[in-house]
């Protein structure tokens, strides 16, 4: 898929010295049990060797068992912490997690935009639609969702829908692996540059298969299917992990595959936490190693 090299490479400013890692910058909720959000996020450029960065835009009171509840940062204090590091530090690439409203929405499209982050300019940008935890809290307002895929997937560089955001944004209902084309295909119409579907909400397959599609191709990235509870902070993992991807340089193809291998082996490395459900393995690359 010839057409999957064309990704940018952010450039953003370039490290103050040739030692210093590429940067990411994840613009993302915390989660107080530290399994998803921002928390996934930092550990994976950690483990991917990238510098990582935050602008946190929502606080959420959340264990293993779910949400309770979760506060807003003002939008503009969103904007201030993007730009404060783009302009000091420079960004290679950027991903979103929970913006929970439209407002929010707004103000860091507004200021990606004024530091290149995007669609049209240098720097990449991965956008996790997520709309609401695995048990179906709310994680974004009412008027949130409109503004994500009419303001902000036109500018994103990549979108990574689980089935549940897809059917919420598009209405189609996948039931099986050959539908992922059909739901792809709608999403890119929203008009992202390339549209990646998340397959683990297929519980019947016995194979995790996702598609990346640039809307002319579309490419399969197998994965074998973990039996396990314990897949919190998955899709966190594999965004981020296909972000640090990106600021270190890959084109989109190649970051999505690693993004995979790094998220099948961090569900293979999932652990049971708390009483409800378990984080997947951000650390596995590290975790066997002593630190002693
Ligand atoms: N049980 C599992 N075994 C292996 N990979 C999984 C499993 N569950 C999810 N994945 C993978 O984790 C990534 C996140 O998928 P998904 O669960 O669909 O998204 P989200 O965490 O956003 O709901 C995908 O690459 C998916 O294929
Ligand atoms: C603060 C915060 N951000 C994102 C999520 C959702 O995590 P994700 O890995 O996309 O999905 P689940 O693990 O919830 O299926 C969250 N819960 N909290």
């Amino acid at each position: 898929m010839s057409s999957m090299d064309s990704t940018p490479t952010g450039t953003g400013i370039r490290p103050a010295n040739d030692t210093a890692p590429p940067t990411a910058l994840t613009i993302a909720g915390s989660d107080s049990g530290g399994s998803a959000g921002m928390h996934a996020d930092l550990r994976t450029f950690f483990s991917c060797g990238v510098h990582g960065m935050t602008a946190v835009t929502a606080v959420t009171v959340q264990n293993t068992l779910g949400v309770s509840d979760m506060v807003e940062i003002p939008p503009e204090t969103v904007a201030a912490q993007v730009e404060s590091v783009a302009s000091d530090i420079g960004v290679h690439a950027a991903k979103t997690g929970v913006l929970p409203s439209a407002a929010c929405i707004e103000a860091v499209l507004a200021a990606c935009d004024r530091q290149g982050i995007g669609r049209d300019g240098r720097t990449p940008l991965v956008l996790d639609p997520v709309a609401a935890s695995r048990n179906g809290e709310p994680l974004l307002r009412a008027d949130a969702l409109a503004a994500l895929r009419d303001e902000a997937f036109p500018r994103a560089t990549l979108v990574t829908p689980n089935l549940d955001e897809v059917r919420l944004l598009t209405g189609i209902e996948v039931r099986d692996r050959d539908q992922l084309w059909e739901a792809a295909k709608a999403m890119h119409d929203f008009g992202p540059e390339y549209v990646l579907i998340k397959s683990g909400h297929l519980p019947e397959d016995p194979e995790c298969v996702d598609l990346l599609f640039d809307g002319r191709e579309a490419v399969t990235l197998p994965g074998p299917r973990y039996s396990t509870v314990h897949t919190h902070g998955a899709g966190d993992a594999f965004a981020s992990a296909i972000t640090a991807a990106l600021a270190r340089g890959a084109p989109m193809e190649r970051a999505v595959r690693l993004g995979k291998r790094f998220v099948s082996r961090s569900v293979r490395h999932a652990y049971p936490l708390g009483s409800g459900v378990g984080p997947v393995s951000t650390f596995w690359r590290i975790s066997s190693r002593s630190i002693q």
